[in-house]
């Protein structure tokens, strides 16, 4: 017999919940009767929001309480931002479903400039992701780069406060809360690359529950998946999470997985960048080509 209700373990930021009630919403659409319920917790990321995510281990923050969760039986599946998951998961989870993927591009917010080019010399900018600082410093060297952690709600409230002339975020996440008016500019690949996984929403489930996990499979996007795989196998070869200055952006073409990476310096704005192709059914090969391509330029210095 296969479950006739789901339980989604999820964060409680406004975010996480949109992701989960989507997820909720798909479910019901690919499976009708089954019932589908949230259920929302705090994690140690949540209730530690004052300092970079870097300088508190920053990997897998996000996930403990819900993994326990499922651990526990008081859920069935997590729901999360892939770019939040560390490319190694705790034994006995799986990521049987990958979401199509949105927009992964980070946006420029700001309420007085339109683009990143036209703020003013000095200007104070926002963001503790070391991805996102090192990229700013390398197109701006003039910048103030200052530490801004909290949901996305609470960021766009300090920039409104006045704390800075503009943040950055990412696209997927304001579209997500119906703020895409809030988006000055987009910062795309090629020039500006986004966090191995962004904008793609993961469902975790434990490996010993086959049938919970046939139902989640119905969601997954094969596309995403190899993407994604590509970004997540090269932030895996250089020893990544969200602590380390990692970008990554895989493209599917024709018939074949083209990947961009970048290894940045948040002090001096030095940025290493690789590139290369391969086959649609290799992207961990991919991915590893990458990191050696990015380490062979002396990337491995930047990542401490
Ligand atoms: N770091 C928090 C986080 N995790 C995922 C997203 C955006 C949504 C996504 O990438 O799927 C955000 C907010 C942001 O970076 O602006």
């Amino acid at each position: 017999m296969p479950p006739s209700i789901l339980r989604i373990a999820t964060r409680k930021s406004a975010l996480a919940l949109w992701q989960a009630e989507h997820v909720a919403a798909r479910l019901r659409a690919v499976h009708p009767g089954l019932h589908v319920e949230l259920v929302p917790m705090t994690t140690r990321g949540d209730e530690i929001a004052d300092r970079p995510l870097a300088t508190i281990g920053g990997k897998g923050l996000f996930l403990k309480e819900l993994e326990v969760a499922m651990l526990e039986g008081r859920a069935d599946l997590a729901v999360h931002s892939l770019k939040d998951v560390p490319a190694e998961l705790e034994p006995g989870f799986v990521l049987p479903a990958m979401l199509p993927r949105a927009d992964a591009a980070d946006a420029f917010v700001s309420n007085d400039h339109a683009t990143l080019d036209a703020l003013p010399e000095g200007a104070r900018v926002g963001t503790s992701s070391l991805r996102r600082q090192s990229q700013l410093r390398a197109a701006r060297p003039d910048l103030e780069l200052l530490d801004l952690r909290g949901n996305v709600n609470t960021r766009l409230a300090k920039l409104d406060a006045g704390d800075y002339e503009a943040i950055v975020l990412a696209c997927a996440g304001l579209e997500r809360l119906g703020l895409a008016e809030r988006i000055r500019q987009r910062l795309a690949a090629p020039e500006w690359l986004p966090a191995p996984g962004q904008a793609a929403i993961a469902i975790e489930a434990r490996a010993d529950q086959p049938a919970v996990l046939a139902l989640l499979a119905a969601l997954d996007d094969p596309d995403t998946r190899v993407t994604v795989g590509a970004e997540r196998a090269m932030n895996h070869a250089l020893g990544g999470s969200c602590t380390v200055p990692v970008a990554a952006w895989c493209v599917l073409t024709e018939r074949s997985l083209h990947l961009r990476g970048l290894v940045g310096d948040a002090a001096s704005g030095r940025l290493v960048r690789a590139e290369a192709s391969g086959p649609v059914d290799q992207p961990e090969m991919l991915g590893r080509a990458v990191a050696d391509a990015l380490l062979v330029q002396g990337a491995s210095q930047m990542l401490g």
